[in-house]
């Protein structure tokens, strides 16, 4: 008999849901289980004993120490595990995981299969690619080098692709890293097109209608303030700017321009979110097989709609998840049904601090990020989070302590661009999220700092309130009886998902059938998720994820664990056998 005590089990009826060790269900049971309208689905609580372990459980052997690859054959037996997560439960215990998720830009700096393997093996969970830089070539290289990274080394980096989308921005200064503009220059942004070089004190602008737009007297911002122009003279297709304020024109420097005080958005408010340049990256994400499609200066829910359901038809089977980046004034106005429409959103402060004026944006941040709480929705804190450590190798106090809040307000991941992209120090900069993720996390539970957030219901089904209540009691218990993990049986990731929204204390370990749901729960708060095959049968399920997670050194006989299964709507309490 396995050391298993009060063990609660939620369970569905006696036929559909055996509750023997013996392999006697069919799929057909665990088929027609699912088919049962949730209603009809009688819920009650039994208590029983976890049986002794399956006799003829193997666990699939560590190949190489640190790094598991999932070998084809034996697929039964092997379970898919970050070799990261892997390498610091065995060193650290549970309580060591961090639980902020860490999303970084692939540019130049991090393109190199050295590069990426340094970031996956510092603790990136998603790698961002940015379609504004760069050409198809070159990302579908490194689309492919993080798959192969994951395939060879047992990572489970999942990719995500930011769109380009239509706001105003300059063009590739004809190949220069950057350009100055002094005090008093007077420039030239001009919508003709030029063959490199450049003309002197000129700059492309991608947006046809710019010369109409703006109006003498306009004040031109580069990248949100680090150069400003006043408009002097409208020549056709040039507008004459004056510098007033010198600063660095980078690559495709995003423009604004301000009249009385606000950001002017005449025609270009009508441009489109998702251009054809987009549609064609969208493709060529889909044929990738890209997790994550990130959509910039999103303005309503229509467009999220839009873009899942031509996702749902290109994509048969496939589940790239939407995420609606924050980052313009009309995203703000639409915020709560653009939420609702998406999975997931990005609190861009890079733009949006070109939007609106900045000492606006921190409260804003902590609003969307409630927000997304409430909904269930994984949600990132963006831009300039290490800003500094483009050049220098260590932080500011001030960018720690704006890392430090982001994961004080309990985001899903915090993402580095430039820092990962760009910069000098990319594993440093990697480096310090994870550090101050883990002390300021570790701190939450310390201090035993009392949720102030009151979680609203989020489902609508009745067997999704189900599980609801079943994943807040789950973590609520979790806290109380200080237990070491919380196991999430979950095949589209769901239960996975609404468990990571109650922030317990502990660990979840999300089990789920498919690599793509895997990769896709990589992005949430807490989840450490595993690839493995299981039946609807819990005992079972039990009995051989202990024996491959023991074999491995990942847990021991005595650990507290609390699992869940989403199919069978079931919670139990035991001691690891
Ligand atoms: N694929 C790439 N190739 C070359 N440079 C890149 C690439 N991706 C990013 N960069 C560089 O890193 C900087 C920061 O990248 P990032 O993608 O975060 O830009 P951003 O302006 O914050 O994002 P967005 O364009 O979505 O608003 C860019 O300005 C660019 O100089
Ligand atoms: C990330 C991004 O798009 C921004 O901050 O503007
Ligand atoms: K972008
Ligand atoms: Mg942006």
């Amino acid at each position: 008999m396995a050391a298993a005590h009060s063990l609660l089990h939620l369970a569905a009826p006696k036929p559909l849901a055996p509750s023997s060790s013996s392999s006697t269900h069919t799929p057909l049971a665990a088929a027609q289980l699912r088919q049962l309208p949730a209603a009809r689905r009688p819920h009650r609580l039994v208590a029983s004993c976890a049986g002794s372990a399956h006799p003829d459980l193997t666990a699939f052997p560590n190949p190489n120490g640190l790094l598991v690859a999932e070998p084809a054959a034996g697929a039964q037996h092997s379970i898919g595990v970050d070799a990261v997560t892997e390498a610091e439960l065995r060193e650290n215990g549970f309580r060591s995981t961090r639980r902020t998720k860490l999303v970084c830009t692939l540019g130049p700096a991090t393109c190199g299969e050295a590069e990426l393997e340094a970031l996956a093996v510092g603790g990136m969970n998603v790698a961002r690619l940015n379609m504004c830089h760069g050409d198809r070539e070159w990302h579908r290289e490194v689309i492919r080098r993080v798959r192969r990274l994951n395939e060879d080394k047992g990572f489970a980096v999942a990719v995500m692709m930011d769109t380009e989308g239509s706001e105003i921005h300059m063009g590739d200064l004809g190949g220069a890293p950057a350009a100055k503009a002094e005090d008093g220059e007077i420039w030239t942004f001009s919508v003709r097109s030029f063959e490199a070089p450049l003309p002197e004190l000129t700059v492309h602008v991608n947006y046809e209608g710019f010369a109409e737009d703006v109006r003498v007297g306009d004040d031109l911002l580069v990248d949100g303030g680090m150069a400003r122009f006043e408009v002097i003279e409208k020549l056709g297709p040039d507008v004459k700017c004056r510098c007033t304020d010198p600063g660095l024109l980078l690559p495709r420097a995003n423009l604004t321009f301000w009249r009385d005080g606000s950001v002017v958005r005449e025609k270009n408010a009508m441009l489109p979110t998702i251009t054809s340049k987009d549609w064609i990256d969208i493709d060529f994400g889909i044929a990738e097989g890209v997790d994550f499609i990130a959509v910039s200066f999103v303005k309503s829910a229509e467009v999220i709609n839009h873009l899942k359901s031509y996702i749902a038809a290109r994509s048969r089977g496939s589940d790239i998840a939407v995420i609606a980046k924050i980052e313009s004034i009309d995203s703000l106005t639409n915020l709560e049904e653009i939420i609702r429409a998406s999975d997931g959103a990005m609190v861009a402060r890079g733009d949006l601090g070109a939007q609106i004026p900045l000492e606006q944006v921190p409260s804003i941040q902590q609003k969307i990020v409630k927000l997304c709480r409430q909904l269930n929705k994984p949600v990132i804190v963006a831009s300039q989070l290490l800003e500094s450590m483009i050049e220098y190798p260590i932080p500011t106090r001030a960018e720690v302590a704006d890392v430090s809040e982001a994961v004080n307000q309990r985001a899903d991941a915090l993402m580095l661009s430039g820092e990962s992209a760009m910069g000098r120090y990319p594993d440093k900069a990697l480096s310090v999220l994870n550090s101050v993720s883990l002390r300021i996390e570790k701190w939450w539970r310390e201090e035993k700092r009392l949720e102030a957030l009151e979680l609203e219901d989020v489902s609508s089904s009745f067997s999704d309130k189900v599980s609801e209540e079943i994943c807040i009691s789950a973590a609520k218990m979790a806290n109380k009886l200080e237990v070491d993990a919380v196991f999430v049986y979950t095949n589209g990731g769901h239960m996975a998902s609404l468990l990571s929204r109650c922030r317990p204390d502990c660990p979840i370990f999300a089990f789920t059938n498919s690599t793509s749901v895997r990769r896709r729960l990589n992005l949430q708060w807490g989840l450490t998720p595993f690839r493995l095959s299981f039946s609807d049968d819990m005992e079972s399920n039990l009995n051989r994820t202990f024996s491959l997670l023991k074999a491995r050194g990942m847990i021991k006989s005595g650990d507290l664990v609390i699992a869940l299964c989403d199919m069978l709507q079931s919670i139990q309490v035991m001691n690891v056998p």
